[in-house]
């Protein structure tokens, strides 16, 4: 008998974020973006005209996620062609943004194949493929999130029959990251719907602070039972019995099965596996890359000192006009202080318990699985 547990929140029916939309005014298509650098404490949008200002918003992490990453970088070569810029020129800025997430290139190429094709038929209907592609996989990753969602649930359920999951998570995949309700964040919610998540533990996620900020935000819109910790509370979570799966994102996954993620996913796997917890990966199968061998191939992005040396600020100023963020926060370290800063980090396949995608849940341990995945993904990648 799945245990029913109280829903701490008031009002559980999620207000869709509006995380991303194309807009057609009479001067000009725009990409409209919630700024997550200024969230939780104020709900910002910014108004995208060129490329320029996306590429501006993806590197300060205004806009941020996997697989909203791709989905920017398709509706980016999508207005490059509406306003008429050069678009070979604009997907590769696009595309050299941030170097980890497999899905931004993706998009980029979903969005620029379609131009591409359609080109022979004149600029407008090129500009209008481009568009449609972008809208599509919008539209699949939306779908692809609640699928996800369904699969991390039911094998949550497979290792607890008992219901009252505690999950721990990592960084922020919610819908913040998504063109749905998120990944590894879609399966705690989808567990707290059916009155199956016990708690959910948050880690901070220094030095962004994309969990104290912005999966505790999307937790608590959501009523969910969350509790935030900072990361170096983690393991004395784990040696307290507390945890029974942790649940996390992915940027990349290499055709070998390792998967890299936000900085500190790797330490919680090395914990997960000593306390003999599942470690849980949740990733659309638009985040494998079968070009990428293995770990030691993926380029994981090395980001500026001052994100160390400062406490972020309640709110991360925006960067919008500005070269990357700049924190209202206070200055932690001396001036002059070297920081060592990588946004992610690589968790070896025989670390990772199971990977939860839209095709269903996959384990890289037995190699096949893997195979199986990358096998999934060609077809999916190649339409
Ligand atoms: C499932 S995408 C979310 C993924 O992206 C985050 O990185 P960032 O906030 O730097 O874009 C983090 O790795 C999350 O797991």
């Amino acid at each position: 008998m799945a245990d029913q547990y109280a829903r701490d929140g008031v009002d559980d029916s999620p207000r869709m974020l509006p995380v991303l939309r194309w807009e057609e005014p009479p001067d000009g298509a725009v990409v409209v973006l919630l700024d997550q650098t200024r969230l939780p404490a104020d709900e910002v949008e910014l108004v995208c005209t060129d490329v320029p200002a996306l590429v501006r918003a993806i590197q300060s992490l205004a806009v941020r996620g996997a697989p909203l990453l791709g989905i920017t970088g398709a509706y980016g070569v999508a207005l490059a062609a509406a306003r008429g810029y050069d678009v070979e020129e604009s997907a590769g800025l696009l595309e050299r943004a941030r170097p980890t997430a497999v899905n931004l290139g993706y998009g980029v190429r979903r969005a620029l194949d379609a131009y591409r094709a359609a080109a022979g038929r004149g600029e407008a209907e090129a500009a209008a493929a481009a568009l449609m592609a972008a809208k599509e996989l919008h539209r699949q990753d939306a779908e692809a999130s609640a699928r996800m969602a369904a699969h991390g649930l039911a094998f949550l359920d497979g290792l607890f029959p008992g219901g009252g999951h505690r999950v721990l998570t990592h960084c922020n995949t919610g819908a913040l990251v998504s063109g749905g309700e998120g990944t590894a964040f879609a399966v705690a919610l989808s567990a707290h719907r059916a009155g199956r998540l016990r708690r959910l533990w948050v880690d901070e996620t220094r030095p962004l602070l994309q969990g104290a900020r912005l999966t505790a935000y999307e937790a608590a819109r959501n009523g969910l039972p969350y509790t935030l910790l900072t990361d170096n509370a983690a393991g004395s979570l784990f040696a307290a019995g507390e945890v029974d799966a942790v649940l996390i994102g992915a940027d990349r996954i290499a055709a070998d099965g390792a998967v890299a993620n936000k900085v500190g996913s790797y330490p919680l796997a090395v914990l997960a596996k000593y306390h003999r917890v599942p470690f849980v990966v949740v990733a659309p199968t638009t985040t494998i890359d079968p070009g990428t061998p293995d770990g030691a191939s993926i380029v994981v992005e090395q980001r500026s000192a001052d994100e160390v040396t400062e406490l972020a600020a309640p709110v991360l100023v925006s960067a919008a006009g500005q070269d990357g963020p700049s924190f209202g926060g206070r200055r932690t370290a001396p001036l002059g202080t070297q920081a060592y800063n990588p946004a992610f980090d690589v968790t070896p396949p025989e670390l990772v318990t199971a990977i939860v995608t839209e095709e269903g849940v996959l384990s890289p341990v037995t190699r096949e699985g893997v195979t199986e995945v990358c096998a999934k993904a060609r077809r999916v990648v190649s339409g």
